[in-house]
């Protein structure tokens, strides 16, 4: 067996020396006397009782360190010990068995027995030393100049050993510092669940702790066979690789990144990773990286992300989306012209379905249109749900087959479909539009494809329309109304003008349906074909539709006064925006009250349209106005798509037969049948009827050889201003009529 002078795993301490130099001391200085023949059998009593207190004493210091630990170190016990041998060693030098100099003992004894002695002890222990040998010096008859060399070298010997005594304590403290520091490390690095990684210039892995386990399913051994290049993801490999480079080359950098690393089962774990450059500090020598498993993080923003993106009721990308889309598509065009179309697909009188059947019956038919659009349209494009019933359409088709998307669009929603028994049919209109270099933000292409579904459904609906220069040009200009319009009221633009309204039979006056015009003054005089449109769109047209009320209450109410006249009727449009606002009827009861004026005498006409468009709220609201004392009629009949028992349930007293069919009337039979069946439905429904737009004398003949009872058009009069309404009222006459 092999048995260590000093134990290595732990720093060598003063203890642990004086252990050794002690048995050394002992050995050499029995050796010495054994050899030079000191030890014969004619001993001296001061030699034997020299050597009795040696050997005991080299027992205890074999057994010292051959047993290190046995025998605890104490002070007194060392400074006994080094008592003993002074004794020893000077009965010795003085018995001649050993020489005072020359083999300098004493010196030795300072040197080793020193080591384990406290300061202060081994200052008085140095003392001694030099007092004994000063008295033997003496006692042999030494010269000062022999033994004084004897003393210094006694006190630097001792000073020796108290100063390796020192540093040994030292080194002791500091190795137990470091072991403390590493314990602390690695405990710290066991328990966090961040992976702690060093690597070298190379990526090659140098340090991992056993988090790595935990997250990559590889041991630390098995790691360091790896560089962190090999279990990068392919598609993170460029940017974590520039990442890399840059904190290796740049002593003292850090870095941020976000990447997915392999799992030992083939997953992919995402992880967020901080590197340092530590090349530079020769205690690391390395990159060193905190890295954390963000997994659940990242499912966790996904799912965020997805739901901030998608549709909750659709599952299709949302609004937030398409504008992330359309962003990204934009900037695509200006770097290298990449083509999109934008294809907006707006659901024709949905609120009636709803309003009708419910929401929740309006959602499972958004559901399955949702279903047969995504079906027909090929999974490369970006179908989403962008508003309530309105979905986009993201393509890379040219004029051409955008146009057939969009066929197929408004083929696939129009095809009728069963839901909860009830066969529903949708239609839709879709408006189409170009990314081109004029399109610096999604919501200016937006606007443009939005344009265009506004044109599809102004025109009739259930079509397509492309936005092109013409439609610019008209959305421009509609926006520029669109703004002139707010102010219209306040900067006095608006005026009314009287069309009368009269008997066919006789020419007599029945009333006035009151006109509204706008002059603009910029723009000129802008037809109320146009302007009423922008109006509704935007909702100036609810308080434009209250002020032109007002304005006939004050007219009837001062009309209602005039001698000799009887009061004529005004009839005022109303808009379906304003039957649907809430405060509608509050609004027209403080009205009333303002101007004192006599419901009976204001005839509201809403267009069969509008009125069908909102069936079950225009019913209500029609029948508190009608409570009120209101007259009601239907304008432009004929045009709309009236259910017959819908219409019945209306509480009209008047229809008004639109211009058109009288345009007809005397050269078109179609025309002609379509008015005389007009008639006969009002006949039936006991309505009263008035012919819009009657032109010639020979169409109010022919009308009220028909049955027609009022008429209203230039075959009559031109639209008046109030005081010539007024003057026409005075004289009860009629310029150009003549009674049929
Ligand atoms: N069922 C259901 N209806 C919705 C949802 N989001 C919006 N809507 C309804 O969609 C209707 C849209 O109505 P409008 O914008 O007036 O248009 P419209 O009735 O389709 O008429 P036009 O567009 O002029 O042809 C409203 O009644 C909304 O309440 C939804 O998530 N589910």
């Amino acid at each position: 067996m092999r048995l260590p002078l000093l134990r290595s795993t732990s720093a060598v301490t003063t203890c642990e020396v004086f252990r050794v130099a002690s048995l050394f001391f002992y050995i050499i200085l029995l050796a010495h006397l054994t050899m030079t023949g000191s030890l014969s059998l004619a001993l001296s009593s001061a030699s034997r009782l020299a050597l009795g207190l040696l050997l005991p004493l080299s027992l205890l210091s074999l057994f010292r360190f051959l047993r290190p630990g046995a025998i605890a170190s104490r002070q007194w016990l060392n400074l006994f010990e080094m008592g003993v041998v002074m004794l020893a060693v000077s009965l010795l030098v003085l018995d001649r068995s050993l020489p005072l100099i020359g083999l300098p003992w004493l010196i030795a004894v300072a040197g080793v027995f020193m080591l384990p002695l406290e300061s202060g002890t081994a200052l008085a222990a140095a003392c001694t030393i030099v007092l004994l040998s000063m008295i033997l010096g003496s006692k042999l008859n030494m010269s000062l100049s022999e033994w004084l060399p004897h003393v210094y070298a006694t006190l630097f010997v001792g000073l020796l050993a108290r100063l390796l005594d020192r540093t040994l304590k030292q080194n002791a403290q500091a190795l137990e510092q470091a072991k403390l520091d590493q314990r602390r490390f690695d405990a710290i690095a066991r328990a966090t669940r961040h992976v702690i990684m060093i690597v070298d210039a190379r990526f090659q892995i140098m340090y991992v702790n056993p988090a790595i386990q935990e997250i990559t399913g590889y041991t630390e051994d098995e790691m360091r066979n790896l560089t962190i290049k090999d279990v990068n993801h392919p598609d993170d490999v460029t940017g974590r690789r520039e990442k890399l480079r840059y904190l290796r080359d740049n002593p003292g950098s850090s870095i941020f990144s976000r990447h997915r690393t392999r799992h030992k089962n083939g997953n992919w774990v995402w992880v967020e990773a901080r590197g340092y450059n530590l090349l530079q500090d020769p205690a690391i020598k390395g990159l060193v990286f905190s890295v954390e498993d963000i997994s659940e993080r990242m499912a966790y923003e996904v799912k965020l992300e997805h739901q901030a993106m998608h549709d909750p009721l659709t599952g299709l990308p949302n609004r937030r989306h398409v504008l992330k889309r359309l962003g990204i598509a934009i900037d695509a065009h200006q770097e290298n012209g990449a083509r999109l179309a934008v294809l907006v697909c707006n659901l024709d009188f949905f609120k009636s379905l709803n309003d009708i059947h419910g929401h929740d019956f309006g959602d499972r038919c958004l559901l399955e249109l949702t279903r047969r659009i995504v079906a027909e349209l090929p999974s490369s494009d970006f179908i989403a749900r962008f508003g309530g019933n309105e979905f986009v359409v993201l393509t890379d088709a040219d004029l051409a087959e955008a146009k057939i998307k969009a066929e197929t669009l408004l083929a696939a929603v129009s095809q009728q479909f069963v839901v909860d028994d009830v066969i529903v049919k949708i239609q839709a209109s879709v408006g189409i539009a170009f990314v081109n270099s004029t399109h610096k933000t999604p919501s200016a292409l937006l606007r443009d494809a939005d344009a265009a579904m506004y044109q599809a459904k102004e025109r009739g609906r259930n079509r397509v329309e492309i936005f092109d220069a013409a439609l610019q040009h008209l959305h421009t200009r509609r926006a520029q109304l669109d703004v002139a319009l707010r102010f219209s009221m306040e900067r006095n633009e608006l005026s009314l003008h009287y069309q009368p309204k009269v008997s066919l039979e006789d020419g007599s006056i029945k009333g006035f349906e009151l006109l509204l015009r706008w002059h603009h003054p910029e723009h000129g005089e802008i037809a109320p074909q146009e302007f009423i449109p922008i109006a509704e769109a935007s909702g100036v047209i609810v308080p434009i539709g209250l002020w032109v009320l007002e304005m006939a209450c004050l007219q009837v109410r001062s009309w209602s006064a005039l001698q000799d006249t009887v009061a004529p009727t005004i009839a005022v449009n109303v808009s379906m925006r304003q039957l649907l606002q809430s405060s509608f009827l509050q609004d027209v009861a403080a009205i009333l009250e303002r101007t004192g004026a006599a419901p009976s005498s204001i005839e509201l006409e809403l267009t069969e349209t509008s009125a069908m468009a909102n069936p079950l709220q225009t019913v209500e609201t029609l029948l508190l106005l009608k409570q009120m004392g209101f007259r009601l009629a239907l304008d432009d009949f004929g045009t709309g798509y009236s259910s017959l028992a819908y219409l019945q349930k209306l509480p009209l007293d008047v229809l008004k037969i639109d211009k058109a069919f009288i345009n007809g009337l005397c050269s078109n039979s179609g025309d002609a049948e379509i008015v005389r069946l007009i008639l006969a439905l009002a006949h039936t429904l006991k309505l009263e009827t008035v012919a819009e737009g009657v032109e010639t004398e020979e169409q109010a003949t022919q009308l009220l050889r028909m049955g027609c009872h009022l008429a209203q058009g230039y075959a009559f009069s031109r639209s008046l201003s109030a005081d010539e309404a007024e003057q026409l009222l005075r004289t009860e006459a009629v310029a150009t009529f003549e009674a049929c």
